[in-house]
């Protein structure tokens, strides 16, 4: 019977925080207090139903793994399988939907301007709670709603006097300073007894895990348009899918972040899953629970493979238990939506091998299938976007020059002329080189792409002879070098917001071409790589790092340039899918 849930009404949060506003005015405490606190639960009630019916249906309308290990969901070429394939998302869409009228009433009457949003995300509802509590004597109360509000809102005077205010009242207790809208408990030793201490991060790691399931659930939502012109935006099926699934993946891998962030702090916590398994393996260690202590500790390896002090523990606690025992327990596993470094990947050269501090040499980043297919996409994407073999390179008249990026990847992907998966690898290595770079140089805030070009550059061979030029001259990434001063202006129209760079190499089948690092000078040559497969050349984009590429005199050499940004505000475009 449809008509089973029909007296069920969840009121609009919107409604009801417009009703609390217009209360609040009137001095109408408690009609305040009565729509705010509803406002708070109902979007709360939207979130997480919204959350538990994307998880549910995907467990009960799997799309099994051909889609998964796809990526991009291309449905086969036999049009039983395209049925099939068309079966189950509108299977997953009608579950989706009737769960969510089901606990919802209308799924799109809960649906809310940017402005509304913005309030809720600022935690406003917080403020008028505040005032209103106070008004009517519940202190505890009227101190939880001022702390969470100033979570989110460190630079609000008043809430910090009222704060001070509350802290000095006879009556308030410190267990009244809670934050309301904490969705995971970030940890501290505030404990002296470790053994509760290990405890307390164990349900924050449980918690984070739930977190990352929910957000990723969430992220399953409308299509952004963002960027585009709406009504200009005329995808056929198949683009729209490609769009708006790549708009998802997007999002999800963004959970990380966004888990890692708390209101009031416009940076996200550094390393926030592995540092919970730092404190934990202490926390064992210092209970004398050495077992789960070299589990924590390698887990958290996973993260830090190279991570010295994290080594030396462990072989500390496994000298402690006795190596064969040792020897038997492993990492815990980590579940999806984090990324773990993979163990071949290799320092070559550190910074000081470099001659520099911000500079590191990996190696076995991608494997040789991978180097060769992306290296077909830039020929493939120069045959059939820019013309056969490139242009000639804006740096060297003796070579030719080809550059895609990844949002004309994507974009030559829909249109079919470049294979979507190697778009995708495109994609995905790069974001594998971001996670190592970050890792690497143990950045307090995440790195950002600024912008990323697939870049081949081929020796024309009739014109090498006499050839004195760089095929890439010395520069900084980030700023004007002027080498004859010695100095490097940072200012438009350099790209003063590039804070890291990185070049994946992926092929050294051709003559010169190698990598090099300068002084301000642009002469004196400081250290020097030479290109191959899998190969990538890390490091700070300032000042420090003049470099070039020497001259390419036979074949085709063929590099990913990276380029990341500690501002989330200059985020490439495609991460965060739009158009040009
Ligand atoms: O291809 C390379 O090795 C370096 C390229 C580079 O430095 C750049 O494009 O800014
Ligand atoms: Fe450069």
């Amino acid at each position: 019977d449809t008509n089973l849930s029909s007296h069920f009404v969840l009121e609009p949060y919107d409604f009801l925080f417009d009703t609390a506003v217009e209360a609040y005015y009137k001095g109408d405490w408690l009609t305040v207090i009565l729509n705010m606190e509803k406002a708070l639960r109902n979007k709360a009630t939207v979130r997480s139903v919204k959350a538990q019916c994307r998880m549910s249906c995907a467990n009960r309308t799997s799309f099994g793994d051909r889609l998964a290990g796809l990526g991009v969901p291309i449905p086969g070429s036999g049009s039983v399988e395209d049925l099939g394939f068309f079966q189950k998302i509108l299977k997953r869409a009608d579950c989706v939907n009737s769960c969510e009228t089901e606990k919802l009433g209308s799924p799109t009457m809960h649906q809310v301007t940017g402005e509304v949003q913005l309030e809720f995300s600022k935690r406003t509802p917080y403020n008028y709670l505040q005032v209103a509590y106070f008004k009517i004597n519940k202190l505890d109360k009227a101190v939880a709603a001022a702390h969470t509000f100033y979570q989110a809102n460190p630079d609000h005077m008043e809430m910090r006097q009222n704060l001070e205010y509350y802290r000095m009242m006879a009556g308030v207790k410190e267990e009244d300073f809670k934050d309301l809208e904490a969705r995971t408990h970030m940890s501290y030793y505030s404990d002296d007894s470790f053994g509760l201490a290990a405890k307390h991060f164990e349900v924050a790691v449980d918690e984070y895990f739930t977190a990352d399931k929910e957000c990723r659930a969430l992220c399953e939502g409308a299509y952004n348009y963002d960027g585009y012109n709406y009504m200009e935006y005329s995808a056929d099926l198949f683009q729209a899918m490609t769009d708006h699934y790549l708009q998802i993946l997007n999002c999800k891998q963004h959970c990380v972040v966004e888990l890692a962030s708390t209101a009031g702090r416009d940076k996200p916590f550094e390393d926030f899953l592995p540092s919970h398994f730092n404190y934990l393996q202490f926390s064992y260690y210092n209970s004398e629970k050495y077992e789960q202590a070299i589990e924590c500790a390698r887990t958290f390896l996973l993260f830090h493979p190279d991570d010295e002090v994290m080594n030396q523990n462990l072989a500390y606690y496994s000298a402690v238990l006795g190596e064969d025992k040792a020897k038997t327990i492993s990492a815990r596993q980590v579940q999806s939506g984090v990324s773990v470094l993979h163990d071949n990947i290799k320092v070559t050269m550190t910074p000081q091998q470099l001659n520099g501090s911000q500079r590191v040499l990996l190696d076995g980043v991608i494997s040789d299938d991978e180097c060769r297919e992306l290296q077909r996409l830039s020929n493939a994407a120069a045959l059939k976007g820019d013309g056969y073999r490139g242009r000639p390179s804006p740096h060297s008249p003796s070579e030719m020059f080809q550059g895609v990026t990844v949002l004309k990847a994507v974009k030559l992907g829909q249109e079919g002329k470049v294979p979507l998966k190697s778009t995708r690898l495109f994609f995905d290595l790069s974001e594998k080189v971001r996670k190592v770079v970050e890792s690497y140089f143990h950045l307090e805030t995440p790195l950002y792409f600024s912008y990323s070009h697939l870049v081949c550059r081929s020796a024309i061979d009739e014109k090498q002879e006499e050839r004195k030029d760089l095929s890439h001259p010395v520069h900084v990434d980030n700023c004007l070098l002027v080498s004859e001063i010695n100095e490097c202006i940072k200012e438009p129209p350099a790209y003063t917001h590039r804070d890291y760079s990185a070049i994946l190499y992926l092929n050294d089948d051709f003559e010169g071409g190698d990598f090099i690092f300068t002084e301000l000078d642009a002469k004196t040559v400081t250290a020097e790589v030479r290109p191959q497969c899998g190969r990538v050349v890390g490091f700070g984009a300032g000042k420090e790092n003049p470099h070039g590429v020497r001259a390419v005199t036979k074949g085709q050499r063929c590099a990913v340039a990276l380029w990341f940004t500690l501002d989330p505000t200059h985020e490439e475009k495609v991460r965060t899918i739009s158009v040009d």
